[in-house]
């Protein structure tokens, strides 16, 4: 699956990125007891069960008179949502005017709406069907029913719903990605002055990760120091550690002797593509380690073969960048004779056609395009995997 290159021995493309799924499912995440605000994206790592039944108590379902026994019946208070209880207890021949969402006395029987009703002189009257226009206690949910289960996304309805059911909190899987970017010509703001370069990689790894089911809790801003790279890639509270730029060979780039001093097991070192060549992945301890090429437009295909399949693994879930159908591709584009290349294409009308722009150093075409066409090796025209941008 490696063959040798002018830089040493690299992995094939589709082999780098199964090699970093692998590694994602051999890594356990931590569960975290996450408040809902900050669950969005993660995957339940234990059943969630209902803390209340659904409704929690008997309501009214609109806006009219709760009542019992045959009518007409006599009007004997009113009940707002959420206000003090004005009768406890409805009998035979009584109505209480009640609001949606208001506590139904005991003894009701039906609700009968607004539209449905006469009334007057303290009575009201009309035909009601027995157990309408209430929302029984528990009907939707009962208490300690199971609603949700272990392995399942949480998205925005899952946050309202654990809420309903009285949950401030949820056991998620969300990976933990702390980001390092390297490089004393790194600049974080402005318009960069001469030998400068303002950081690209940062402001797009969070979608990306996000994307992928992990979040960035950190990113930080490194000269090429290695002591202070060696102390940023030990981080243990990460699950994952994304460091940008130091993965070629340069004077300043001292992300193998960093991994090499911290007895990492490097699993991936180089991957035959174009671009992104240089990437890099390694386990240390129980934190795994992605190195992304310094040149922006490599950094992204870095991220779609390591870092986005090692993430999906993370939490079990399938690769959101994978795309099952293969797709002809319209235009000019030249292979190379024995890497994978990764064109920057949109999809038009059931084919990939490239945008241009997508040279290592830039991000213009990545930011036209809808996804990558991925050449293989001295390509011979057919129909290309796609690899979505999201
Ligand atoms: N002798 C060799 N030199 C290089 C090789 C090689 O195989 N042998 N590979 C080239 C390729 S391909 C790439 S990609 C780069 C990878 O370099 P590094 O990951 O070590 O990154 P740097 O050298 O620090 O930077 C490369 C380039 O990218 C710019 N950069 C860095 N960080 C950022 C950032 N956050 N945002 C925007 N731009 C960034 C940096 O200024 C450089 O221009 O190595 C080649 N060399
Ligand atoms: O392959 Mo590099 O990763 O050209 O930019």
């Amino acid at each position: 699956m490696a063959r040798g290159t002018e830089h040493g021995t690299h992995r094939t493309w589709p082999s780098a990125r199964q090699a970093a799924g692998r590694l994602g499912a051999r890594l356990a995440p931590v569960p975290r007891e996450l408040p809902l605000e900050r669950a969005l994206g993660g995957v339940l790592a234990e059943d969630v069960r209902a803390l209340v039944g659904l409704p929690a108590f008997d309501a009214a379902a609109m806006d009219g008179y709760a009542v019992t026994g045959p009518g007409p019946w006599v009007l004997v208070g009113s009940q707002l949502a959420g206000a003090p209880e004005s009768c406890a207890v409805l009998h035979p021949g009584e109505a209480v005017e009640i609001a949606t969402g208001a506590r139904v006395p005991k003894g009701a029987e039906s609700v009968l709406p607004y539209e449905l009703a006469e009334s007057g002189g303290g009575r009201v009257a009309g035909e009601i069907e027995p157990g309408r226009h209430v929302r029984w206690a528990g009907e939707e949910t009962a208490p300690g029913e199971t609603v949700l289960s272990r392995g399942s996304a949480v998205g925005p309805a899952a946050l309202g719903l654990a809420a309903s059911l009285g949950h401030e909190t949820l056991p998620v899987l969300l990976p933990g990605v702390s980001v390092v970017v390297t490089g004393d010509e790194v600049t974080t703001g402005g318009i960069p002055g001469e030998g400068r370069v303002r950081d690209a990689i940062g402001p797009m790894l969070p979608g990306l990760v996000e994307r992928a089911g992990g979040r960035v809790e950190r990113i930080r801003h490194l000269s090429d120091d290695r002591g202070a790279l060696a102390e940023a890639v030990a981080d243990g509270d990460a699950d994952v550690v994304a460091v940008c730029g130091s993965s070629s060979k340069g004077p300043a780039d001292h992300l193998r002797s960093v991994l090499a001093e911290l007895d990492a097991e490097v699993v991936v070192d180089g991957v035959a593509c174009r671009p992104g060549h240089p990437q890099l992945l390694a386990r240390v301890g129980n934190t795994a380690v992605v190195g992304l090429p310094g040149n922006p437009g490599a950094a992204l295909v870095a991220v779609l073969t390591l870092l986005v399949p090692l993430l999906s693994a993370l939490t079990g879930r399938p690769d959101p960048t994978r795309e099952t159908a293969r797709l002809p591709l319209r235009g000019a584009v030249s292979p190379h004779p024995v890497d994978t290349r990764l064109v920057a294409v949109r999809l038009e009308e059931g084919a990939a056609v490239p945008v241009g722009h997508d040279r290592p150093g830039s991000l213009r075409g990545a930011a036209l395009a809808d996804a990558y066409a991925v050449l293989p090796p001295a390509w011979d025209g057919g129909d290309v995997e796609i690899v979505r941008l999201p």
